[in-house]
C-alpha cells in the first residue's frame, strides 16, 4: 500500500521473525521486500501461520494500522502459488478467492495492495476490483478468464453472480470480509445472506473476518461462514500508545470555526490535516470559511463521483493536498456497545480457538445506509498516508466512530496526533447558523470516548487555548461567516458536483488517453465567491506572535510565548526522537 518504505514501530512489528520463516514463495518475499516491509506484523504473524499451518478461519480484531490487509493477502496469494504448482496443463483456472470489503474505495486500495505483492507473479495470480468494471462485455471477457482473486463490495458481487449464472464460487477457496462489523451497519446483512447461497460453505474454504472494532453482531455471520475459527485479538500495549496523542478542546459551536482559522492561518500544526465534519453542507460551509482566508482545502465526500474520490485519495496520499475535509456519515451508523464491551479484554495477545466472540445484548441493528452513502466511508480502512493530524472539527457520535477516525493517523507505526472539538453542553444551539444537532451529545460521547480509550490504554488530555489571544482573531473570523450563508453553501454543493461529474464523465476518455492531464487536476480550487474581504487573507502583523512580525515564514509553531524559550523547545523537536506537542504555544 505504500508508496516508500515503511518503517513499522515496534508496536506492531513481531521482530522475533521475519517474512522468510513463513516459506513463502520467492515471488512473494521479493514483493514483500520491495514495499520495505522488514517484519511482519503481530497480527500478519499469527494469521499468517494459523492460515497456512493450521488452515484455520480467523476472525481478527486488531488495531486501525496494524497491517490487517496483509494478514490475510500474503496467506492467499502464497496458497494460490503453491496450488499453481500441481496444475497440469489442462486444468482450468477457477476463481479462488473473494475479498469483500464495504466501500469502492476500499476495495481500490485493497485491489491495488494485491497487485503490488503479486507484481512478480502477476500471470499466475490475477487480481480484479468488480467495483472497478462498469461495462459488462469487459466483465464478461475478464470473468471467462477466471482470475484467482475477486475484490469487490457485496452488492457488486451479488449483482455478478446474478447477472452472469457462468461465474461459479463452488471451488473458491478463501472468503474474506474486510470492515466486518461496519458490513452490518451498512445493510450489507442480506447480501451477505445472499451470496452464501453461491458459496460452497465450510467445505474446504478458508474464512477471515477482520476490524479494529467488533462486537457479538458478527456472530451470525460467523455461525453462517466459519467453522471452528481462531479469534485473534491484538491491540496495543499500555505503554506502546504514545504513539497517538489525543487532545480535546471545549469549546462554543462557533467558536470551532474561529479555533480552525486560527489553527490553519497560523500553521499550528505541521503536515497534512484530516478534518472531518458530519454532514455534507458542513464541509462546504467549512471549506468555504477558509477559503475567504486564503486557506485552500479540498471536500471528500459521499456525493462526489468514485472517480474523483480515488483521485482526492491518491493526491492526498502523494502530498498535493495538505488539508482535506471529509465527510463522516459512517458514524451514524456505528453503534456504540462493541467499544465498551468489546474491549474488556485488553491481553496485548489472545489467541482463542473456537472461542466466542463476546455475547452483547444490548447491542442494537441500526437503520440501513442510504443509496447515496453507501459504498462510501472516509473513516474507516482508508490508508491515509503521513497524516500528522486527524481533526475532529465535528466529534464523531459514537466512541467506535472516533477509534476509526483517529486511526487515519499514526499508521504503519508513525506517530500522530487527534484534536476533537467538543461542544459545552450548555453552550448547544445558541447560535443558530454554526449548530450541529449531534453536538447537544458531545460532552457525553467525549465521556464514553475516554473511558473506551482508557481500556486501550489511551489518555484524551483537554487542551485550553488562551482566549485573549483567540480573540484577537475573532472580528475576521465574523467577516468570514457571515459571508458564507446557507445560498452559498448549496451553490457551492452543486459547482463542486457539476465540476467533478464533468470531471468522471465527458473528460474521462481524455484523462485516459493524457494520463498527465489527469495529474493536473487539483480539487482544492476556490468553489464560488463568497463575499468577502480580500483582506481577510493576511494578518497584520499586530495579530501575529511578536516572533513573527519581522519574518512571515516564522509562522508556524510561533510561540505566543518569549522567543528564548521557543529555541529551546525548537532544538528540542530538531532531535526527531520526541513527540511534539504542536499545538502548545496556544496553550492557556
Ligand atoms: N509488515 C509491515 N511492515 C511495514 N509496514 C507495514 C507492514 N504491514 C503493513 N504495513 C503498512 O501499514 C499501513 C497500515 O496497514 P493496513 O491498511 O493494512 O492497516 P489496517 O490494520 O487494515 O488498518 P485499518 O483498521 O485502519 O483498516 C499501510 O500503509 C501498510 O502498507
Amino acid at each position: 500500500m505504500s508508496d516508500s518504505k515503511v518503517a513499522v514501530s515496534k508496536d506492531y512489528v513481531d521482530d522475533t521473525i521475519t517474512f522468510d520463516s513463513f516459506n513463502l514463495d520467492p515471488r512473494l518475499i521479493q514483493a514483500i521486500n520491495k514495499l520495505g516491509f522488514e517484519h511482519p506484523t503481530l497480527i500478519q504473524s499469527q494469521s499468517i501461520k494459523l492460515s497456512l499451518q493450521q488452515k484455520k478461519d480467523i476472525i481478527a480484531k486488531a488495531s486501525t494500522g496494524s497491517g490487517k490487509t496483509a494478514a490475510y493477502c500474503i496467506p492467499i496469494i502464497q496458497s494460490i502459488l503453491v496450488q499453481n504448482e500441481s496444475k497440469t496443463a489442462d486444468s482450468k483456472n477457477e476463481i479462488q478467492s473473494v475479498i469483500l470489503v464495504p466501500t469502492k474505495e476500499l476495495a481500490k486500495q485493497v485491489s491495488n495492495f494485491l497487485k503490488e505483492l503479486t507484481i512478480y507473479c502477476g500471470k499466475h495470480v490475477k487480481v480484479v476490483n468488480l467495483n472497478d468494471i462498469e461495462n459488462n462485455q469487459l466483465l464478461t471477457a475478464v470473468l471467462n478468464d477466471r482470475p484467482e482473486i475477486l475484490v469487490s463490495t457485496p452488492s457488486k458481487l451479488l449483482n455478478v453472480l446474478e447477472e452472469h449464472s457462468d461465474v461459479s464460487l463452488m471451488e473458491l477457496k478463501y472468503f474474506v470480509i474486510d470492515e466486518v462489523d461496519l458490513m452490518l451497519s451498512y445493510g450489507y446483512d442480506e447480501d451477505l445472506e445472499k451470496l452464501s447461497n453461491f458459496l460452497n460453505l465450510k467445505q474446504h474454504m478458508q474464512v477471515f473476518m477482520m476490524s479494529a472494532t467488533l462486537n457479538e453482531d458478527i456472530n451470525t455471520l460467523k455461525q453462517k461462514f466459519c467453522n471452528k475459527a481462531a479469534i485473534l485479538k491484538l491491540q496495543d500495549l499500555d505503554n506502546q500508545n504514545k504513539r497517538l496523542l489525543q487532545y480535546y478542546v471545549k469549546t462554543s459551536e462557533y467558536d470551532k470555526f474561529l479555533l480552525i482559522y486560527v489553527i490553519l492561518k497560523l500553521n499550528l500544526i505541521k503536515g497534512k490535516i484530516l478534518v472531518f465534519v458530519n454532514n455534507l453542507d458542513r464541509g462546504y460551509k467549512l471549506k468555504l470559511f477558509l477559503q475567504n482566508f486564503g486557506i485552500r482545502s479540498c471536500i471528500l465526500n459521499s456525493e462526489l463521483p468514485i472517480n474523483s474520490r480515488l483521485h482526492i485519495l491518491e493526491e492526498f496520499n502523494k502530498n498535493v493536498y495538505n488539508l482535506l475535509i471529509a465527510t463522516d456519515e459512517s458514524n451514524e451508523y456505528d453503534d456504540d456497545t462493541e467499544a465498551e464491551v468489546g474491549e474488556s479484554t485488553t491481553d496485548a495477545s489472545m489467541l482463542d480457538h473456537g472461542k466466542d466472540v463476546e455475547d452483547n445484548k444490548s447491542a442494537k441493528k441500526l437503520g440501513k445506509k442510504s443509496n447515496d452513502a453507501k459504498d462510501y466511508s472516509t473513516s474507516r480502512g482508508v490508508d491515509f498516508k503521513n497524516v500528522a493530524c486527524v481533526l475532529n472539527f465535528d466529534l464523531s457520535s459514537s466512541s467506535k466512530a472516533y477509534i476509526h477516525r483517529v486511526g487515519r493517523t499514526a499508521r504503519g507505526g508513525k506517530s500522530g496526533m487527534a484534536l476533537s472539538f467538543v461542544v459545552f453542553k450548555n453552550e448547544w444551539g445558541k447560535h443558530k447558523a454554526s449548530s450541529l444537532p449531534s453536538a447537544r451529545k458531545d460532552e457525553k460521547v467525549l465521556a464514553k470516548i475516554e473511558r473506551t480509550q482508557k481500556k486501550l490504554g489511551y489518555e484524551i488530555e483537554p487542551y485550553q487555548f488562551d482566549n485573549k489571544q483567540l480573540d484577537n482573531f475573532r472580528y475576521r473570523m465574523d467577516d468570514s461567516f457571515r459571508s458564507v450563508t446557507q445560498t452559498a453553501v448549496r451553490e457551492a454543493r452543486l459547482k463542486e458536483i457539476k465540476m467533478e461529474l464533468m470531471t468522471s464523465e465527458k473528460l474521462k476518455r481524455h484523462f485516459e488517453e493524457n494520463p498527465q492531464d489527469f495529474e493536473t487536476l487539483r480539487h482544492d480550487k476556490a468553489l464560488s465567491k463568497v463575499r468577502s474581504d480580500v483582506n481577510l487573507k493576511r494578518v497584520p502583523d499586530y495579530l501575529l506572535p511578536p516572533g513573527a512580525r519581522q519574518d512571515v515564514k516564522k509562522l508556524g509553531f510561533v510561540p505566543f510565548t518569549k522567543h528564548k524559550k521557543r529555541q529551546q523547545q525548537g532544538k528540542r523537536r530538531s532531535g526527531g526522537k520526541k513527540k511534539v506537542d504542536v499545538l502548545k504555544k496556544y496553550r492557556k
